[in-house]
């Protein structure tokens, strides 16, 4: 047993175990993120400077979203201030009176008229705060929807290049805490505005009640509100650093708890490994938390201490103020009350402020992320409405993949007529589908040019030429829609007809397949939903073909569609694919040669160039690339494709 265990350890160090950080290699600090966490190391002074412009941030985004009751929180929550004030010089009007000579009940007659002022800023403070209240409710949905619309209006159209950068997956996952950010950001806005409002009110009366208790109340708050900045920042910090991290572990969470990594984790016994990579990120993990939870900790007990030891110095200084005839009792008495609504507000003022703080540089990466992806949007020009299409001309493109050394495609030049059925051929990675992804306009080439009829296609109307043009993928999405919507969608402009919906189904031989659902064609295709189906393969194939004939297409570019049908299924979209022949234009990337033969035109690809094009019977008779691929498929389905080999000879 020992001796297994040594032999398996032995192979496994000579193999080169697999560890977390050669399959999570992110793991590693990334440039991206030292910058970041540079610029939160800022001291705290740069945090009292940033405020306003978060505050200013949270009020121009709530404004956006609903101007009406931003301006009832914000009337409100200033009004509420002010009324504090008047609320606290009432007060000590009332105690002056009542602490004055002569009998109680002319005191008491005295001290009405403030008396009533007190009732009426009381009770109009708590109006303000049940209409900021009734206000935020109907805000906070508004500015949630305002912020979040405006991450998925640009995530759904920034250029695909966009998501090849890996800092760009980080940014947007950043970008989308701070949506949730944005609805906290808001209120802890307002609720730091009221705070300073309160502390101002509060100084003001204390200034007119003894000048001397203004730098002592400061001294009581200041380390409590250093204390709640310093928390902030390390949150922030940590959160940061667990970036890719949490990216990782939303990843891991995936593949050991949905349906689609099921089957493979368990045939290839995956369950040990992928819960050993949980236990080493947590465990990277559950250290920087636990370590903040120190930092924090300690952070706040010195700001407590410090706090309360300066609260009972402003308690002492009042008493020796008092004994020494320099405050009467009523001003003190007032001074009493006004320390502690001081410390009320402030305390709000420090909380709110690590919030602003920390929820605040949340939002900036929202509005971080939402300047940096408009570098990655189409650019916006004066276009021209396309016409049908007469050609294609694909000249000297080529397409550069961010870190990778060889362009995926290499000064390709080639011309499709209208109407031709034209087929790219290749091994894997050979540039296929980069270059189609090219003509279709889902990516732009790093190089040269493709017209549509003789002009680029940038010139052309985006959206029209969209219209004009259906990609089949090879990576097609399962849309979690009803069958007969996941056909729809390949022609979303228009108002789904049943009837064409049926035609497409029936051309990419799906049809039948969808009659035979439980609901047919409203059959929900997806398993989290109640009562949901999932479909095979092959049948997931021909929904997708379905939803590129929906359109019936001028160019229809058709990415590897038969890979998972049978053969019955295979041969009759190919008929449906020949249809198409002399009306509309196809381009069909394709493995299975035999497929590809009655195309006009087949271009060969090698490491991104076109090495090789012609019609079938051309290519075979030049003996090139193609014919030796042909070939060897083709042999494939021969009687005796290889001789047996001889066998050894054997004496008798
Ligand atoms: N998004 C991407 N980022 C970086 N490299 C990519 C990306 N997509 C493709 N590549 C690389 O570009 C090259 C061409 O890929 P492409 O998908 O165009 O090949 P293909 O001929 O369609 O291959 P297959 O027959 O396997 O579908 C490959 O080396 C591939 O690794």
């Amino acid at each position: 047993m020992a001796a297994t265990s040594t032999r398996r350890r032995a192979r496994s160090d000579r193999a080169g175990p697999v560890t977390t950080e050669s399959v999570l290699p992110e793991l590693r600090t990334m440039w991206w993120e030292t910058g970041i966490r540079a610029r939160t190391e800022a001291g705290l002074f740069a945090v009292f400077a940033e405020l306003p412009k978060l505050i200013w941030a949270a009020m121009r985004i709530s404004w956006q979203a609903d101007r009406l009751r931003t301006s009832v929180v914000a009337g409100a929550t200033v009004g509420a201030g002010v009324m504090s004030a008047f609320g606290l010089l009432a007060a000590q009007r009332v105690l002056v009176e009542l602490f004055a000579g002569g009998p109680t009940a002319d005191k008491v007659v005295a001290a009405l008229p403030a008396l009533a002022v007190l009732a009426a800023t009381t009770a109009a403070r708590s109006g303000m705060a049940i209409a900021t209240g009734y206000a935020m409710n109907g805000l906070t949905p508004r500015v949630s929807r305002e912020v979040e619309r405006g991450l998925f209006e640009v995530t759904t159209a920034v250029r695909l290049d966009a998501f090849d950068a890996d800092a760009f997956a980080d940014d947007m996952e950043r970008a989308s805490r701070g949506t949730d950010s944005a609805v906290d950001l808001v209120p802890a806005s307002m609720n730091l505005l009221a705070g300073l409002v309160g502390v101002i009110a509060v100084a003001v009366a204390v200034v007119v009640i003894h000048p001397l208790l203004l730098p002592a109340l400061l001294v009581a708050t200041v380390p409590n509100a250093w204390a709640s900045l310093r928390a902030g920042h390390l949150r922030y910090q940590t959160y940061i650093a667990g970036s890719v991290r949490r990216r990782r572990m939303w990843l891991l969470h995936r593949l050991m708890a949905e349906r689609a990594s099921a089957p493979e984790l368990r045939s290839y016994g995956l369950r040990r490994f992928l819960l050993d990579q949980y236990d080493r990120v947590m465990g990277v993990e559950t250290d920087i938390e636990l370590a903040l939870a120190r930092r924090v900790t300690t952070t706040i007990t010195v700001g407590s201490m410090i706090g309360g030891v300066a609260t009972a110095v402003v308690y002492v200084l009042l008493g020796l103020l008092l004994i020494d005839g320099q405050i009467p009792l009523a001003a003190a008495a007032t001074c009493v009350i006004a320390v502690q609504a001081a410390q009320r507000s402030l305390s709000v003022v420090t909380y709110q402020m690590d919030r602003v703080y920390t929820e605040g540089q949340h939002f900036r990466d929202y509005t971080g992320f939402m300047t940096r992806a408009a570098a990655y949007l189409p650019a916006r020009v004066a276009a021209a409405s396309p016409d049908r299409l007469r050609a294609l001309a694909i000249d000297a493109v080529s397409l550069r993949y961010p870190d990778r050394d060889s362009a995926a495609v290499d000064r390709v030049t080639l011309t499709i007529e209208a109407g031709q059925t034209v087929a790219f051929v290749g091994e894997n990675g050979s540039g296929k589908s980069s270059l189609a992804a090219m003509i279709a306009n889902l990516r732009s080439p790093t190089e040269g040019v493709i017209r549509w009829n003789g002009r680029p296609l940038p010139e052309w109307d985006r959206d029209e030429l969209r219209g004009r043009i259906a990609v089949v993928t090879q990576e097609y999405h399962k849309w979690p829609f009803t069958a007969a919507t996941n056909i729809a969608i390949g022609d979303i402009d228009t108002e789904a007809q049943q009837d064409r919906i049926e035609a497409a189904a029936a051309r990419a031989v799906a049809d039948e397949m969808i009659r035979e659902l439980p609901h047919g064609y409203e059959t929900l295709l997806d398993r989290t939903f109640a009562k949901g189906q999932d479909l095979s393969g092959g049948q997931w194939q021909r929904i997708t073909a379905a939803r590129g004939f929906l359109r019936d297409a001028e160019l229809l570019v058709m990415d590897e569609p038969s890979s998972a049908l049978d053969p019955r299924a295979e041969d009759a979209l190919f008929q449906a694919i020949r249809d198409r022949r002399g009306r509309a234009t196809t381009i069909l990337i394709t493995h299975r040669l035999a497929n590809v033969r009655h195309a006009d035109r087949i271009f060969v690809l090698h490491h991104g160039r076109l090495v090789e094009e012609g019609t079938h019977d051309e290519l075979v008779a030049v003996g090139g690339r193609y014919a030796d691929l042909f070939t060897l498929q083709a042999a494939g389905y021969a009687d005796n494709p290889r001789p047996p080999a001889p066998r050894p000879a054997t004496s008798c």
